[in-house]
């Protein structure tokens, strides 16, 4: 329930609602926004996606009390006039829609560069010449790999900061060549980030880009076979879970060598809150929003996940919780990967006065629990299911 008492922004001045068009709001992060937007503000949603499963408990029943303040769009971006009607009658746009699994960015790098480009290019457009704030979700990933992956593996300068810390208004965008299609992603992303950019240099755009840094939590992607397509590979933490309710050993890309920085998905959304609610402070600038302080490498992501996951459900791991792949075998030819994502927090702290708060087991821990009570039944049944002949 939105609460009684007053809002306020960073500088003391009320908060009033407004009406926000988001685009993906049926997605893993527009489902948490959307949640907490309804339960602890007044402002108004037009929920854009293609699919509504995760803001389902959101629409129905009539009897949510905040029935009217969310409405659900089915549209598809790519070819649907509606958008801009949309778009017009919101004070803020915000844009989440995109492919965004790894899996996807060297097996369909057309429709890659497709959704993160061409088809994002309209929302800008749009919010431009109709004088609308843009909040754009941009990744990490656009900064590549880190400068010190390029120094010898015994130079003592890759322990300098300088070498691997990403600033936003410093760190370069350093990708691969063009056949690692990895790329076509970050690469997009990159695009949209300039046009966006210069959008607001050259036309007055109000904006803001995001660039997440490996948020996780519940409702992350899907289970394949149980609520996605069984031979589909989503994010690393579905994969690993999926392996976990699977009692199958977690598969380990390239040795899982490389290194994340995972935030909790609450920890994260609390910053885009700030983001909505305190346009002059977030106008016009680029936020890092990570957790600096969640770094592992994917094995340890792995062993933390195998220790959690046997904690919140009761059965000890297997004998071998780990196995190495290829990533080619894995991922398919085209593949390559960020070595290291340690996010500078400076721009957030100074504008927004932001900073995550959960640890990595503390939030590996909510998040396995969840996992265990949505999927473990139905993964039981699954595999109990004689395969048909
Ligand atoms: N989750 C993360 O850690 C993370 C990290 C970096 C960047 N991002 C960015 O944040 C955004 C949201 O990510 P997410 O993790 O919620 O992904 P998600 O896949 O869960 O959500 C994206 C949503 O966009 C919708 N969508 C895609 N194309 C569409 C179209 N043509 N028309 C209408 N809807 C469409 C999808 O149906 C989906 O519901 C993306 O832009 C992604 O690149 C996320
Ligand atoms: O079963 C698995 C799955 C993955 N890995 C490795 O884990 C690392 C992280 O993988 P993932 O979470 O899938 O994605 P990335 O971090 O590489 O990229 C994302 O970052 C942000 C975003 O833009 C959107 O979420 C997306 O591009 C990676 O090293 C995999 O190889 C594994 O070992 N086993």
């Amino acid at each position: 329930m939105a609460s009684s008492a007053t809002r306020v922004d960073l500088d003391g001045k009320p908060i009033t609602g407004i009406t926000i068009c988001m685009i993906g709001a049926g997605g893993f992060i527009g489902s948490h926004l959307c949640e907490k937007l309804m339960s602890e503000t007044p402002h108004t949603v037009l929920a854009v996606d293609v699919y509504n499963d995760k803001i389902k408990h959101l629409l129905e029943p009539d009897s949510l009390p905040w029935t009217g303040r969310i409405q659900f769009h089915r549209i598809n971006i790519k070819n649907d006039s509606r958008l801009e009607g949309l778009i017009k009658m919101a004070d803020l746009t915000i844009n989440l829609a995109a492919i965004c699994t790894p899996a996807d960015y060297n097996t369909r790098p057309l429709d890659t560069i497709y959704s993160n480009f061409i088809d994002a290019l309209p929302v800008v457009k749009y919010c431009s010449e109709n004088n609308k704030r843009l909040i754009h979700f941009s990744t990490c990933e656009v900064y590549g790999k880190t400068i010190g992956s390029y120094l010898p593996k015994d130079s003592p300068l890759r322990q300098d900061p300088a070498y691997y810390i990403l600033k936003e208004d410093e760190s370069p965008c350093i990708f691969g060549s063009i056949e690692k299609q990895r790329w076509s992603y970050a690469c997009a992303k990159q695009l949209i980030e300039r046009l966006i950019y210069a959008e607001g240099a050259e036309n007055g755009l109000e904006f803001t880009i995001v660039r997440p840094f490996n948020w996780i939590g519940p409702r992350m992607d899907f289970i394949p076979g149980i609520d996605g397509p069984s031979e589909g590979v989503p994010r690393v933490l579905a994969c690993f879970s999926n392996n976990l309710l699977r009692r199958e050993p977690l598969k380990l890309v390239d040795g899982g060598e490389s290194q994340r920085t995972f935030i909790y998905i609450k920890d994260a959304i609390e910053a885009v809150m700030l983001m909505i609610e305190n346009p002059a402070r977030a106008n016009g600038h680029i936020f890092n929003v990570g957790n600096p302080n969640n770094e592992v490498t994917v094995r340890q992501l792995a062993e933390m996940m195998t220790k959690v996951y046997s904690k919140v459900s009761g059965e000890p791991s297997i004998d071998s919780p780990t196995i190495d792949v290829s990533s080619k075998e894995f991922y398919g030819e085209g593949y390559d990967d960020s070595d290291k994502r340690i996010p500078d927090m400076t721009i957030i702290n100074k504008q927004l006065g932001w900073n995550p708060k959960t640890s990595l087991w503390d939030l590996l821990e909510s998040t396995l629990t969840y996992q265990h009570r949505t999927y473990a039944e139905a993964i039981k049944q699954a595999i109990a299911k004689p395969i048909a002949s």
